[in-house]
C-alpha cells in the first residue's frame, strides 16, 4: 500500500497515526533491515564494517522477539488450563520477572510483577499467569497499560472474586538517558472486585508482596 499525502495531515507519521492498525501498510523484512542500516548511517557508523555487517539482522530479530506478544493470543497461551475448583482463597504469584519495552523510546522496562486473584469456582494453571504477563510485556508498553491489561485478562478469563496486579519496574529511558535516575522505581497497581472494594483484602495482598524493591535482592 502506498501512503498518500492528504491535505488535513502534514507528515507521514500523521498519515500513519490516522490509520487503524488493520490499514497499516505491510512492511517487508528487507525494508526493516534497510531501516536499521539507515539508522546506523545516521548515527555516524559504517554499516559495512565487520562488527556491524549483521547488525540490522540482529536488531530486527531482537525487536521481533521483544514484541512477539503482538502475535500471541490468550486463547492459545491458555491451552485450556482453566479448571473448575472449589477454592476461594487468595492465589498469589509474586516476583515474576518482567522485561518489556517502553513505547516512547523502545528501551527496556525491567522489573517484577505480583499477580493475585481470589477464585470463584475457577482456577488457572499457575504458569499461565506468568504467560499472560509475558504476552503483554512483549509489546511496546507503558507500565500503566501493562498493569491494567494483565488484570483485565484474568478478570475476563476467570470471573473471579477479584484480581490484584502490582508491577514495580525501572525504566531504562529514565536511567540511561533523559533524566538519568538509576535508583528510580515506578510502582503501578490494578485492583478489581474484592481487591478494589475491600481494604482488608487489599492490605493482605500488599503485605504478601511487600519486600525489598532492590532488583538484585
Ligand atoms: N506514564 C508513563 N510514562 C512513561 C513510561 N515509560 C516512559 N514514560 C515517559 O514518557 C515520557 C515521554 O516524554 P517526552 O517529553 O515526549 O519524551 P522525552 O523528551 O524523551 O522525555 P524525557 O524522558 O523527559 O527526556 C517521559 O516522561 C518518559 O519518562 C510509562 O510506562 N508510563
Ligand atoms: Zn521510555
Amino acid at each position: 500500500m502506498t501512503l498518500s499525502i492528504r491535505p488535513d495531515v502534514n507528515s507521514a507519521a500523521q498519515v500513519v497515526s490516522s490509520l487503524s492498525t488493520q490499514q497499516l501498510p505491510t512492511v517487508t523484512e528487507t525494508e526493516m533491515l534497510q531501516a536499521v542500516r539507515t539508522l546506523l548511517i545516521g548515527l555516524g557508523e559504517n554499516p559495512e564494517r565487520e562488527g556491524l555487517k549483521d547488525t540490522p539482522k540482529r536488531v530486527v530479530k531482537a525487536l521481533q522477539f521483544l514484541t512477539k506478544g503482538y502475535h500471541e493470543s490468550l486463547d492459545e497461551l491458555l491451552n485450556g488450563a482453566v479448571f473448575t475448583e472449589d477454592a476461594n482463597e487468595m492465589v498469589l504469584v509474586r516476583d515474576i520477572d518482567i522485561f518489556s519495552s517502553c513505547e516512547h523510546h523502545i528501551l527496556p522496562i525491567i522489573g517484577r510483577a505480583h499477580i493475585a486473584y481470589i477464585p470463584d469456582g475457577k482456577v488457572i494453571g499457575l504458569s499461565k499467569i506468568a504467560r499472560i504477563c509475558e504476552m503483554y510485556t512483549r509489546r511496546l508498553q507503558v507500565q500503566e497499560r501493562l498493569t491494567l491489561q494483565i488484570a483485565d485478562a484474568l478478570q475476563g478469563l476467570l470471573k473471579p472474586q477479584g484480581v490484584a496486579v502490582v508491577i514495580e519496574a525501572t525504566h531504562m529511558c529514565m536511567v540511561m538517558r533523559g533524566v538519568q535516575k538509576p535508583g528510580s522505581w515506578t510502582v503501578t497497581s490494578a485492583m478489581r472486585g474484592v481487591f478494589a472494594e475491600d481494604a482488608r483484602t487489599r492490605k493482605e495482598f500488599m503485605n504478601l508482596v511487600r519486600h525489598n524493591t532492590n532488583f538484585h535482592s
